[in-house]
């Protein structure tokens, strides 16, 4: 679905992504481990343009997207969801929904906000509280339920469950799960939570300092001697 070639990547003259090469594959989870401070994020911001790309390719749909600005990839129906401020925290879950959809005609708008509330019903109950108001949960799950309003194709996901309880992470687990199994949805996730992603995943990544250190499926990442020992903290890789 995306294929990632050599990339190098960064903010202004500071390279962060150095020859970053990568599949995600379409319909699969895809989870993107590593140290902090190792790229993760910033992988995921430059695949939707908000970084500074030196050189590389970004395939998608057997067009090179690299330098397309993020609104028009969002009109390709790839979604990006930051860590923070992933809701207008003014508007109301309903308005929030709405908004997403902006793009549709009124009948689809509705249409795609009953699938969305039925992934997430807890948020039937929330539709006029202002979003700025929810708890971390229930921001984390308006924000998945307006990518799947606005169809999307593609899920860029960072750190969805950070600072939740571990009983919300793994809702949010859950939830992801059946938004790939339900809607065959493209997931790429960044998670801190390394080991829980990848039991999720089909495909895993492990960056160390902005380079991909190993890659692999899932379970070959979670069985990786070096990914034992990042995960037990004996090595910071
Ligand atoms: N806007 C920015 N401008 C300059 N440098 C930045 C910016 N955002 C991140 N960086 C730097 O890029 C490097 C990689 O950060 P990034 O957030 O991508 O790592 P990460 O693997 O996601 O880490 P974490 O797990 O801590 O979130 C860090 O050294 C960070 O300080």
């Amino acid at each position: 679905m995306i294929k990632v070639k050599n990339l190098n990547a960064g903010y202004g003259k500071l390279q962060i992504l150095f020859d970053v090469n990568a599949k995600i594959e379409k319909g699969k989870i895809t989870t993107v481990v590593g140290p902090n401070g190792s790229g993760k994020s910033t992988f995921l911001k430059t695949l939707f343009g908000l970084t500074k790309i030196y050189s590389g390719e970004i395939i998608f749909k057997d067009k090179d997207i690299a330098k397309v600005p993020p609104h028009k990839k969002a009109r390709m129906k790839i979604a990006y969801l930051p860590q923070t401020n992933n809701v207008f925290a003014n508007l109301t879950v309903e308005e929030n929904l709405k908004i997403a959809g902006y793009v549709l005609n009124k009948d689809k708008v509705k249409e795609r906000i009953e699938i969305a509330l039925n992934v997430f019903p807890e948020l039937k109950d929330i539709l006029k509280r202002k979003a700025g108001t929810l708890s971390g949960g229930q921001r984390q799950f308006l924000a998945m339920g307006m990518a799947l309003v606005r169809d999307a194709e593609v899920l860029m996901l960072d750190e969805p469950t950070a600072q939740l309880s571990p009983k919300l992470a793994e809702v949010i687990f859950e939830k992801i799960i059946e938004m790939r199994d339900n809607f065959g949805l493209t997931i790429l996730l960044v998670e801190q939570n390394a080991k829980r992603a990848l039991e999720i995943s089909d495909n895993g990544y492990m960056f160390v300092s902005g380079r991909v250190a190993f890659e692999g499926t899932a379970e070959e990442l979670l069985n990786h001697e070096k990914f034992k020992e990042y995960s037990l903290g004996i090595t910071a890789i």
